[in-house]
Formats: structure tokens, sequence, C-alpha cells
């Protein structure tokens, strides 16, 4: 699914053309049409331009690298496999751009959300060293379900927030699956997605790092929990969030940090970046995830209910677009932050 969103994403892209598609040996030599035929899931049709290219054999790594200047990758296969098959096209020379999880805790490679850890991409050379190359790397970006929260905490760091507790409640399609191919997700909540909570309480963490000896080193705070449940909706994952802060702030202050939160995106304009990353709603039944989560083309976050509360200082809900922001349109920003500040260049 996250696959059809680059497709979808690159259609049209100002900066970007999708020259080329692999994927495993079972799809190459179809089609693109034809290996995404009866597993196609968005609403929008498939891109004209890419309909006719015939899909590749993603573990023909030099001849696949040989046609493209940089690579998105978003698959499902084992986590050494992963890394594997992404350092491979790295040392290649080319730039990858990672959905996958599967690097996120390596130490020199830089896990994104481009407008709060834009600096860690400084840790790239010290990984081209390492992979023998002066131009390939890996990027990737964080899970999902924390843009529903983290960027909403970030613009209030000032204020040092110690303590989160997040309940997150995730879109079926973050499991790549709509209701047709989940029937069991009809009517129902399943309160378990495997390896979600230690993702949504550690990768803000590492977002949050610092940069030393040219690696990631992750920040010890805020202690964050997390409960992370599936729900029945198609897109969209939310968050409640309760936060102490070190310095609690008044609520005038957190609603005017949030509606001037501005990052590297916005100060460059890149073509994907939202005008206004948090929009705040005032009333009580917002957001909402049907009615919100496609704000600023679903890179755009939005928050609500902001209020005191009896054990924490504050809580508020949270929401973000998963596979728009929360993947593949998250990635398409990585890519553009990249491409300007001189990472990703034609070959
Ligand atoms: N791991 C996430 C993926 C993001 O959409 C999930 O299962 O929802």
């Amino acid at each position: 699914m996250v696959g059809q969103r680059f497709v979808d994403l690159l259609d049209q892209h100002p900066w970007f053309e999708v020259t080329a598609i692999s994927a495993s040996a079972n799809s190459a030599g179809k089609t693109y049409e034809e290996s995404v035929q009866g597993r196609w899931k968005l609403a929008v049709p498939i891109p004209e331009p890419v309909k006719n290219i015939v899909v590749q054999d993603a573990s023909q790594v030099e001849a696949f690298a040989s046609q493209v200047d940089f690579i998105f990758c978003a698959v499902d296969m084992k986590k050494n496999e992963i890394q594997a098959l992404e350092e491979a096209y790295a040392k290649t020379g080319t730039p990858v751009v990672s959905n996958n999880s599967a690097h996120r805790w390596t130490a020199d490679v830089p896990m994104v959300i481009p407008e709060i850890n834009p600096g860690h991409l400084a840790v790239i050379e010290a990984q081209r060293k390492r992979l023998g190359t002066t131009t390939g790397f890996i990027a990737v970006k964080p899970n999902c379900s924390i843009q529903s929260y983290v960027p909403a905490l970030h613009a209030l760091r000032e204020f040092n927030p110690t303590q989160v507790v997040a309940s997150t409640y995730q879109a079926i399609s973050g499991a790549g699956k709509n209701f047709t191919d989940w029937p069991e997700m009809l009517d129902n909540v399943i309160p378990y997605i495997g390896g979600e909570e230690e993702k949504s309480e550690q990768e803000p963490l590492r977002i949050w790092g610092s940069v030393e000896n040219n690696q990631i080193v992750k920040a010890s705070a805020p202690h964050i929990t997390t409960q992370c449940i599936r729900v029945p909706v198609t897109d969209g994952h939310l968050a409640t969030v309760f936060v102490n802060f070190e310095k609690k702030p008044s609520k005038d202050e957190i609603l005017e940090r949030w509606s001037q939160f501005k990052g590297r995106p916005q100060e460059l304009a890149l073509p994907s970046a939202p005008k206004q990353f948090i929009t705040y709603f005032e009333e009580e039944n917002r957001p909402q995830t049907k009615l919100d989560r496609d704000i600023e083309r679903g890179m755009g976050v939005s928050t609500g209910r902001l209020r005191e509360d009896s054990l924490y200082d504050y809580k508020f809900v949270g929401l973000s677009h998963n596979t728009l922001r929360g993947a593949a349109g998250g990635a398409v920003l990585i890519a553009e932050l990249l491409k300007a500040e001189g990472y990703i260049q034609p070959k």
C-alpha cells in the first residue's frame, strides 16, 4: 500500500519522476499495472505514466541502480534482508530513502521528520565512509504512529516535556489492508499491534537525539508510555495524549507555539511541505479521523481538545494521515529535503 502511495504522490511531482520500479522476482517482467492487478487499494486510479513500466527484480542491484538517481524503498522482508538490500543499493552510490524500520536504529543512519530533526542528516558523511561510497547512503522515516503526537510535543520542547502517555487509534491501512481483505476489522477494535508500542515509545527519543561523534545518540527524556490499538477506519492515526512538563506552559503559550511552529521544509518551501504544519481545532469534536486526516494534502497534523488534566499538566488529541505524512508522503518530503540540501543529485 505504501508503494502505491509512492507511485501516486510521485505522479506529476515537480522534481522527481518514476523511471523504474522493482519488486520481488515474482513480479519481475510484468507491467506495473499487471503486478498490482486486483491489489490496487487507492481510491484514485493507477497513474498513466507508470502503468506500462516493466517491473524489475529488486535483487539485481547493480542493474537496477544504474537506471536511477535515487530509490524509495518500501518492502516486506525480514529485517536482516532489508538491511542488506538497502546497504547494497547505497554501496552502488545510490541514495535510498526508506519507509522500512530495518535501519531505524543504525547509529549513522538518519531517521528524520524533516520539520523536527533535519540536522541529523549530518551523519550521512560518516555513513558514506562506512559503506565506502561518496554518493550513496540510507535515510529512513520513523513509524507512522508517532507522527500524531511527536510534532505537537516537539513544538513545546522549550517547556521540557517529562512524562507522556499516548494511546494511538490506528487505521487498518497501517497494516496494508482495507475492509475487503480484513473483514475481521468491521465493527471491531483489536487492542494489539505487534511491535508498535516499542516503536511508539522509543523512536521519538531518537528523533530528539543529538549528533555526537557522527552518530545519533537518543534523548533520555521525556519518558513515554503508549498503548496502540487497531480501529475500524481506513486511513488516519489518532492519538490521545497526556503530558507533564518541567516548566508548565499556559494554554495560550501551547496554542501559540503550535500555530507558529515551522521547520526547514517550510523555510525551503519544499513541494510536499504543509504550509501550516500543526492545525488546532477549537471545536470540541475535532479533529476527527475522517474529516481531518487529509489536512494540507495529508501532510499536516491536527490537534484538538487541549485542556488541563487532574493527573497530568495537560491532555490533548492529535491526528495524522498514516500513509501520507506517516509513510510515503513523509519519505517524499525527506527526499525533497535531501535534494534541497545537496545530498541527492543527478548521477
Ligand atoms: N505500523 C503501523 C504502520 C503505519 O501506518 C501500523 O501498523 O499502523
